[in-house]
């Protein structure tokens, strides 16, 4: 692991509480619908509304570059829409950290939804997520934020800058539980 840790200049940066939005992102992420093939448990209806509904936006992150290095921090704006694919709430693909041993924080600004964490070992536990609730995601735990309300769940994102994704066994095994919308009710099953 290099421990170089590059000098740079201070910044700041304006976020727009209404709009949930970062004012002047140096990357503005866009995950449509098509991205998330195969993490949904109903592949049928996330076909329906890639075709139906044009491929629309998934889920968005605004962020700023800073150097990928030890001592650096990544923050982000990230916006899941709402709804369902079949019965299951739209939520991000999850990820552990290639360093396994970072953690991140997550500050909700707007929405409500969960934050489903797991283990390699598969140990999995949730928090809650609603405006000016922050969820401390320890080392070694993978993380997926799901969206379970009507609006857009907005959170603000910070993490050691050099951490990296590793989307792991996740893409194939996905998370223990699943974020249910039944009979109008959250059902985590
Ligand atoms: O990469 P995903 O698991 O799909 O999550 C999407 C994004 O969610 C959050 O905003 C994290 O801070 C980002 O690092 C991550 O890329
Ligand atoms: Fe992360």
């Amino acid at each position: 692991m290099s421990t170089e840790t590059t000098l740079i200049e201070p910044f700041s940066v304006s976020i727009d509480f209404a709009e949930s939005v970062m004012v002047d992102p140096d990357n503005h992420n866009i995950r449509r619908a098509s991205t998330m093939s195969g993490y949904y448990a109903d592949d049928e209806a996330l076909e329906q509304l890639i075709d139906e509904g044009d491929d629309p936006l998934h889920y968005e992150t605004y962020e700023k570059h800073v150097p990928e290095q030890y001592g650096h921090l990544l923050f982000c704006i990230s916006k899941i829409q709402p709804g369902v694919v079949g019965e299951e709430f739209f939520m991000t693909k999850g990820h552990y950290h290639t360093i396994a041993h970072t953690g991140e924080v997550y500050l909700c600004l707007q929405g409500e939804g969960l934050m489903l964490m797991k283990t390699s070992v598969g140990e999995f536990r949730y928090e809650r997520m609603r405006r000016g609730q922050l969820v401390y995601v320890p080392p070694y735990w993978a993380h997926r934020s799901v969206n379970t309300g009507r609006e857009p769940l907005t959170m603000f994102c910070v993490w050691p800058a050099d951490a990296g994704h590793n989307y792991g066994d996740i893409a194939t095994e996905g998370f223990p539980r699943r974020v249910l919308l039944r009979d109008g009710r959250e059902v985590i099953q």
